[in-house]
């Protein structure tokens, strides 16, 4: 279902009442997009003091991450949740299950973390859209994968995610979790705000020829979009 929202400040309050709720759950396992998009919520999250004597029992599994970058490189999607989430928390690393984009064998590191998410299966997913439609590092015309996977950055996707680093960085591979294991999750959100993503957006909504990693997420009960008003300005009127 698609949930348009007045405000990103909305947004952002209903996910982080979500991410609240569902730390009720046995064995809360949360998949979380890095980026622009959810910082907001990650604040929000945060900042609600009932959380921190229940966020013990939360297990965190990676998304994605760019190959050849440190998780301490600010840029790095671990970084930057640690930054926006893990710090302000206080999450103990051992909660934490990350894609090492340095590690020797990418290959390797991506049976790691499906063998973690077979163990902790995912009970609330947190995604954004890149302004491709990529969903974690799937790119436009991936398959449905249900395992990790080491990707081709497009070349969008290598202009954009400059945005993160001070410096220029030569970015060309990611790892990723597939379409499928997102899909997997018990809960998915799928967040998009601002009107730098309308165009995108429409393209979601009304291309069904578009092969957009996003599109694979539509049509199900467990899966919402929620938008802003300014990224839905386009699709208002359905
Ligand atoms: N790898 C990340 C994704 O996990 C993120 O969801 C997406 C949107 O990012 P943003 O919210 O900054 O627009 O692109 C980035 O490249």
């Amino acid at each position: 279902m698609i949930k348009i929202f007045a405000t990103e400040e909305e947004v952002a309050d209903a996910i982080a009442r979500e991410m609240k709720e569902h730390l009720s759950h046995e064995h809360p396992v949360f998949c979380l997009a890095s980026g622009s998009t959810p910082q907001k919520s990650y604040l929000k999250f945060a900042g609600d003091a009932e959380i921190h004597a229940r966020i013990q029992q939360l297990k965190i599994v990676s998304l994605d991450e760019w190959a050849g970058i440190s998780r301490e490189s600010e840029g790095s999607c671990y970084q930057m949740l640690n930054q926006d989430l893990f710090s302000l928390v206080h999450l103990d690393p051992r909660q934490i299950e990350f894609f090492d984009g340095t590690a020797p064998d990418l290959e390797q590191e991506c049976l790691r973390i499906d063998r973690f998410i077979d163990r902790h299966p995912i009970t609330f997913s947190l995604m954004g859209v890149g302004m491709n439609g990529h969903i974690g590092l799937n790119e436009p015309g991936c398959p449905m994968l249900d395992h990790s996977s080491v990707v081709d950055l497009s070349e969008t996707t290598k202009t954009v995610a400059q945005k993160y680093f001070r410096q220029p960085t030569a970015l060309d591979r990611g790892i990723t979790l597939g379409l499928s294991q997102v899909a997997d999750s018990k809960r998915v959100i799928v967040a998009v705000t601002g009107e730098r993503k309308a165009g995108i957006v429409k393209e979601i909504f009304t291309n069904s020829e578009a092969k957009l990693p996003a599109q694979e997420l539509l049509g199900y009960e467990h899966i919402d979009f929620f938008l802003d008003s300014e990224a839905a300005k386009y699709i208002k009127q359905r």
